[in-house]
């Protein structure tokens, strides 16, 4: 095994661009212990705008043409190189190996019948080669298939980070992210590998998003200022929260599947109804951010608190929330709100030396790391999946 610096790259399920996280990956100094994890510099790019909108088609899309699939893998492989090729610039740095999570397009964690037999898939695109052939750098991508083939979920798996990086002796870390999808990760004090416990809570800024850019035209809402002015209208998040995603028990994984356009319809028609006359845009905006709220604080009291509480009665909790939701004041706002009464501390990721946005990044710089020593990088205790496996598939330079 060998220390390398990798570049972790990542687009999530909002659309929005690539994280790329460049880290120094160190193998563990004794036998058991875990990889060590220094990040170097941390670069956000957005989108191109029109390549945005592709995404956000084919993620929706019901019909969409074959080559627009196939020249939009290709067209991501560009942006991809396009970012790594800017961070090795920015940071001065040469990169070794690139892990690369791609574009999820579809997500369906959970098996269903399909042509007569019970299936599960998920797609992240945007094209290996072109990286590693324009940058001349190993790439590992496709990370989620092979715990999916185990019979995982093939999310989440930021959980091997949250566990190699923020484990604590003393303390309980409950890891939020919230990006367009909530996940979790909780890492009980003292905790083995097998003691985990992570699962998708619901949407993260999805709704809100869209309700943003239905309403307002605008892309998020910016600080929570939208929402700041809105009221909530509580039976709407009531009635949501007793849908059966927000009940299943873990492991679960979800995203524009389950909290895509179609439930952001089905959502707003209900705050219409719900508000009747005095129904007012910025209170749908507010109804989207306290659902978004509540189904994590519901997964919380749910499910987290008890898994918690057996593994480390004695130990205080500490809730950490990465990811660009952590900007909108008004969604930390009432996290904070509904778990400090229950002595849960509320910090923000950098409190912890990652910055928000540079987490996932971090995460797949060292499943890559991983993969590439032939280590395995998913933890069925969050995942289902039935056995570790070596996640991803390499592409030489
Ligand atoms: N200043 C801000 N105010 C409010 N919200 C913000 C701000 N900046 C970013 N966001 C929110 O963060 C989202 C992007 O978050 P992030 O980049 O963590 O998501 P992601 O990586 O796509 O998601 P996932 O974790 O689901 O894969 C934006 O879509 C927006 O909703
Ligand atoms: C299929 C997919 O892309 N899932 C994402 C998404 O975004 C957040 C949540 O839903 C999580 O399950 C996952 O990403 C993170 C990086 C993970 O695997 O841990």
């Amino acid at each position: 095994m060998k220390s390398m610096v990798v570049a972790g790259v990542m687009s999530g399920t909002s659309a929005d661009g690539v994280d790329v996280a460049v880290c120094r990956i160190s193998p563990p100094l004794h036998a058991g212990g875990t990889p060590r994890i220094k990040l170097l510099g941390h670069l956000g790019v957005a989108y191109p705008k029109a390549v945005r909108a592709a995404v956000l088609c084919a993620m929706d899309a019901d019909a969409i043409p074959v080559a627009e699939l196939a020249r939009l893998n290709w067209r991501l492989g560009e942006v991809y190189a396009d970012a790594v090729a800017k961070a090795q610039e920015k940071f001065g740095v040469k990169v070794k190996l690139v892990g690369c999570h791609g574009q999820t397009v579809y997500h369906q964690g959970a098996s269903e019948n399909y042509l007569g037999k019970a299936t599960r898939a998920t797609w992240q695109m945007g094209e290996a080669a072109v990286i590693a052939e324009r940058l001349k750098i190993p790439v590992v991508s496709d990370f989620r298939p092979a715990d999916l083939a185990a019979g995982g979920q093939g999310a989440p798996l930021v959980p091997m980070l949250d566990y190699c990086m923020f484990r604590s002796a003393k303390v309980s870390r409950v890891l939020l992210n919230l990006g367009g999808i909530g996940n979790v990760t909780a890492v009980p004090a003292e905790a083995g590998v097998g003691g985990l416990m992570a699962f998708d809570t619901g949407p993260g800024n999805m709704v809100i998003d869209a309700c943003m850019k239905r309403l307002y035209e605008r892309e998020f809402d910016r600080g929570g200022a939208v929402a700041r002015t809105g009221l909530v209208l509580r039976d709407v998040v009531e009635m949501i929260l007793k849908e059966p995603y927000f009940s299943a028990l873990p492991p679960k994984s979800c995203g524009r599947e389950q909290f895509g356009e179609t439930f952001v319809s089905r959502f707003i028609a209900m705050c219409r109804k719900a508000g009747g006359s005095e129904d007012r845009d910025e209170d749908v905006v507010a109804t989207a951010t306290a659902l978004t709220s509540a189904s994590i604080l519901k997964a919380y009291q749910k499910f987290v608190w008890a898994h918690v509480g057996q593994a480390a009665p004695l130990s205080p909790v500490e809730f950490v929330v990465a990811g660009g939701g952590t900007k909108n004041a008004s969604l930390i706002g009432l996290l904070t709100e509904g778990l400090e009464p229950m002595g849960v501390k509320v910090r923000l990721m950098e409190e912890l030396g990652v910055p928000s946005q540079a987490k996932e990044g971090v995460a797949f710089a060292l499943l890559a790391w991983l993969s590439w020593h032939e280590l395995p990088g998913n933890i069925p205790a969050a995942t289902g999946a039935k056995r570790e496996v070596i996640l991803g598939k390499v592409t030489r330079a």
